[in-house]
Protein backbone atom coordinates (compact mmCIF):
# COMPACT_ATOMS: atom_id res chain seq x y z
CA UNK A 1 0.00 0.00 0.00
CA UNK A 2 1.32 3.37 -0.61
CA UNK A 3 0.04 7.00 0.05
CA UNK A 4 -1.10 9.84 -3.07
CA UNK A 5 2.37 11.29 -2.08
CA UNK A 6 4.23 8.47 -2.01
CA UNK A 7 3.03 6.85 -5.61
CA UNK A 8 3.67 10.95 -7.01
CA UNK A 9 7.27 10.83 -5.52
CA UNK A 10 7.98 7.22 -7.55
CA UNK A 11 6.50 8.32 -10.66
CA UNK A 12 7.94 11.37 -10.64
CA UNK A 13 11.99 9.78 -10.10
CA UNK A 14 10.97 7.38 -12.65
CA UNK A 15 9.88 9.80 -15.24
CA UNK A 16 13.19 11.83 -14.31
CA UNK A 17 15.10 8.38 -14.65
CA UNK A 18 13.18 7.66 -17.62
CA UNK A 19 13.53 4.23 -16.57
CA UNK A 20 12.91 1.16 -18.72
CA UNK A 21 10.10 -1.29 -18.79
CA UNK A 22 7.89 2.09 -17.17
CA UNK A 23 4.44 2.18 -18.37
CA UNK A 24 4.42 5.53 -16.70
CA UNK A 25 7.30 6.88 -18.60
CA UNK A 26 6.02 5.14 -22.12
CA UNK A 27 2.74 7.47 -21.38
CA UNK A 28 4.43 10.05 -20.72
CA UNK A 29 6.31 9.96 -24.04
CA UNK A 30 3.16 9.45 -26.33
CA UNK A 31 2.17 12.97 -24.24
CA UNK A 32 -1.08 14.62 -23.09
CA UNK A 33 -3.76 13.47 -25.25
CA UNK A 34 -3.28 10.23 -24.65
CA UNK A 35 -2.91 10.92 -20.86
CA UNK A 36 -6.02 12.63 -20.74
CA UNK A 37 -8.00 9.67 -22.59
CA UNK A 38 -6.81 7.34 -19.99
CA UNK A 39 -7.69 10.01 -17.27
CA UNK A 40 -11.19 10.56 -19.33
CA UNK A 41 -11.76 6.60 -19.26
CA UNK A 42 -10.69 6.08 -15.68
CA UNK A 43 -13.07 8.75 -14.84
CA UNK A 44 -16.05 6.76 -16.38
CA UNK A 45 -15.22 3.42 -15.05
CA UNK A 46 -15.04 4.52 -11.94
CA UNK A 47 -18.75 5.88 -12.22
CA UNK A 48 -19.88 2.79 -13.60
CA UNK A 49 -18.09 0.65 -10.20
CA UNK A 50 -19.54 3.04 -7.88
CA UNK A 51 -22.81 2.62 -10.05
CA UNK A 52 -23.13 -1.09 -10.52
CA UNK A 53 -19.67 -2.45 -9.36
CA UNK A 54 -19.88 -1.83 -5.42
CA UNK A 55 -17.39 0.00 -3.55
CA UNK A 56 -14.47 -2.97 -3.53
CA UNK A 57 -14.69 -2.49 -7.30
CA UNK A 58 -14.87 1.41 -7.36
CA UNK A 59 -11.87 1.72 -5.13
CA UNK A 60 -9.72 -0.22 -7.69
CA UNK A 61 -11.16 1.89 -10.41
CA UNK A 62 -10.76 5.28 -8.57
CA UNK A 63 -6.65 4.27 -7.61
CA UNK A 64 -6.48 3.70 -11.23
CA UNK A 65 -8.41 7.40 -11.77
CA UNK A 66 -5.62 8.88 -9.32
CA UNK A 67 -2.74 7.18 -11.01
CA UNK A 68 -3.57 8.82 -14.17
CA UNK A 69 -4.49 11.97 -13.08
CA UNK A 70 -0.71 11.98 -11.40
CA UNK A 71 0.79 10.55 -15.06
CA UNK A 72 -1.20 13.99 -16.25
CA UNK A 73 0.27 16.07 -14.26
CA UNK A 74 3.85 14.80 -14.83
CA UNK A 75 2.63 15.46 -18.48
CA UNK A 76 1.90 19.20 -17.67
CA UNK A 77 4.76 19.80 -15.83
CA UNK A 78 3.21 20.64 -12.05
CA UNK A 79 4.12 19.33 -8.80
CA UNK A 80 1.60 18.17 -5.53
CA UNK A 81 2.01 21.72 -4.20
CA UNK A 82 0.56 23.42 -7.54
CA UNK A 83 -2.66 21.36 -7.32
CA UNK A 84 -2.90 21.56 -3.46
CA UNK A 85 -2.77 25.24 -3.55
CA UNK A 86 -6.19 24.77 -4.95
CA UNK A 87 -7.97 22.55 -2.83
N1 LIG B 1 -0.95 2.52 -9.79
C1 LIG B 1 -0.63 2.29 -10.97
C2 LIG B 1 -1.59 2.13 -12.03
N2 LIG B 1 -2.94 2.21 -12.05
C3 LIG B 1 -3.30 1.98 -13.34
N3 LIG B 1 -2.22 1.77 -14.12
C4 LIG B 1 -2.15 1.52 -15.58
O1 LIG B 1 -3.18 2.22 -16.24
C5 LIG B 1 -3.66 1.47 -17.35
C6 LIG B 1 -5.16 1.36 -17.32
O2 LIG B 1 -5.59 0.30 -16.50
P1 LIG B 1 -6.70 -0.69 -17.02
O3 LIG B 1 -6.93 -1.76 -16.02
O4 LIG B 1 -7.90 0.10 -17.47
O5 LIG B 1 -5.94 -1.32 -18.22
P2 LIG B 1 -6.50 -2.00 -19.49
O6 LIG B 1 -7.64 -1.20 -20.04
O7 LIG B 1 -6.71 -3.44 -19.23
O8 LIG B 1 -5.23 -1.83 -20.40
P3 LIG B 1 -4.78 -0.59 -21.27
O9 LIG B 1 -5.00 -1.03 -22.66
O10 LIG B 1 -5.64 0.60 -20.88
O11 LIG B 1 -3.32 -0.38 -20.94
C7 LIG B 1 -2.97 0.12 -17.33
O12 LIG B 1 -1.95 0.13 -18.31
C8 LIG B 1 -2.38 0.05 -15.92
O13 LIG B 1 -1.17 -0.62 -15.91
C9 LIG B 1 -1.13 1.88 -13.34
N4 LIG B 1 0.19 1.77 -13.65
C10 LIG B 1 1.09 1.91 -12.62
N5 LIG B 1 0.72 2.15 -11.31
C11 LIG B 1 1.75 2.29 -10.27
O14 LIG B 1 2.69 3.24 -10.74
C12 LIG B 1 4.01 2.89 -10.32
C13 LIG B 1 4.96 2.97 -11.49
O15 LIG B 1 4.56 2.13 -12.53
P4 LIG B 1 5.49 1.96 -13.81
O16 LIG B 1 5.73 3.32 -14.36
O17 LIG B 1 4.71 1.09 -14.75
O18 LIG B 1 6.75 1.31 -13.34
C14 LIG B 1 3.92 1.48 -9.72
O19 LIG B 1 3.98 1.64 -8.31
C15 LIG B 1 2.55 0.99 -10.10
O20 LIG B 1 1.96 0.25 -9.08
Amino acid sequence: MKTFEELFAELQAKAAAGTPGSGTVAALDKGVHFIGKKVVEEAAESWMAAEHEGPERTAEEISQLLYQVQVLMLASGLELKDVYRHL
